[in-house]
């Protein structure tokens, strides 16, 4: 199980997030990323933590100002990159040419969408993972594993039905390690999470129970 862990543009000190999502990756083996904001991606790379953007615009080099240039999000230290999270939406043609961007600076893709039928959808673009995340779950205290299971399951059989390659991650809600185990157990191979870590008084207990199960 991949544990992404985004830190959207909450109040928190990506610096101290990562080094401590780079230590209990390291104690336990599991795999742990941390999505920061794209001014931080140097200071969270430089902890060795894998390094995540949270966005990548369709663009290429050019007259695109205020655009996040996945060449640049590479350069800066990351491996990967979700593309259309829920709260930075795109049109179908804008997640396509945005993925034709990842994919031509490197970066690994991860393609977020509110429900089966989305992922289906994405998943014909061949990301390598997609994320499924019911917006009305997001920033809450219940998982979507506890509290949408079915969403998760035909999340897995969507994406499955056009392409077994790419991987199913979900989100909303997740903040425990007994969340990632039911996760995993609907057939979900990462949790994409924000705040049950950012807004935590103590982020690297939640990152140990995180990956407990694992
Ligand atoms: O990118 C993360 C997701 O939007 C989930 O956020 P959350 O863990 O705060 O519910």
């Amino acid at each position: 199980m991949f544990v992404l862990v985004n830190l959207k543009a909450y109040d928190v000190d990506p610096v101290e997030i990562a080094t401590a999502a780079r230590d209990v990756a390291e104690e336990s083996g599991a795999r742990i990323g941390v999505a920061p904001q794209a001014a931080h991606l140097p200071a969270v790379a430089d902890t060795g933590v894998e390094t995540w953007a949270q966005h990548v615009s369709a663009v290429e080099h050019g007259s695109h100002t205020g655009s996040t240039l996945a060449e640049a999000v590479a350069d800066a230290g990351a491996s990967g990159t979700l593309i259309n999270h829920s709260e930075k939406r795109l049109k179908l043609a804008d997640i396509d040419a945005a993925m034709d961007a990842a994919e031509r600076a490197g970066l690994e893709t991860c393609v977020c969408a509110n429900n089966p039928d989305q992922v289906g959808a994405v998943a014909a673009l061949g990301p390598d993972a997609v994320a499924v995340e019911p917006p009305e779950l997001i920033g809450g205290d219940v998982s979507v594993a506890s509290a949408d299971p079915d969403i998760v399951e035909d999340a897995v059989a969507a994406a499955n039905a056009v392409d077994d390659a790419v991987a199913v991650y979900c989100g909303a809600g997740v903040s425990t390690g007994e969340d990632v185990d039911a996760a995993g157990d609907l057939g979900a191979e990462g949790v994409l999470l924000a705040s049950g870590v950012a807004k935590a008084d103590d982020p690297r207990a939640v990152l140990e129970d995180l990956v407990s199960p694992l």
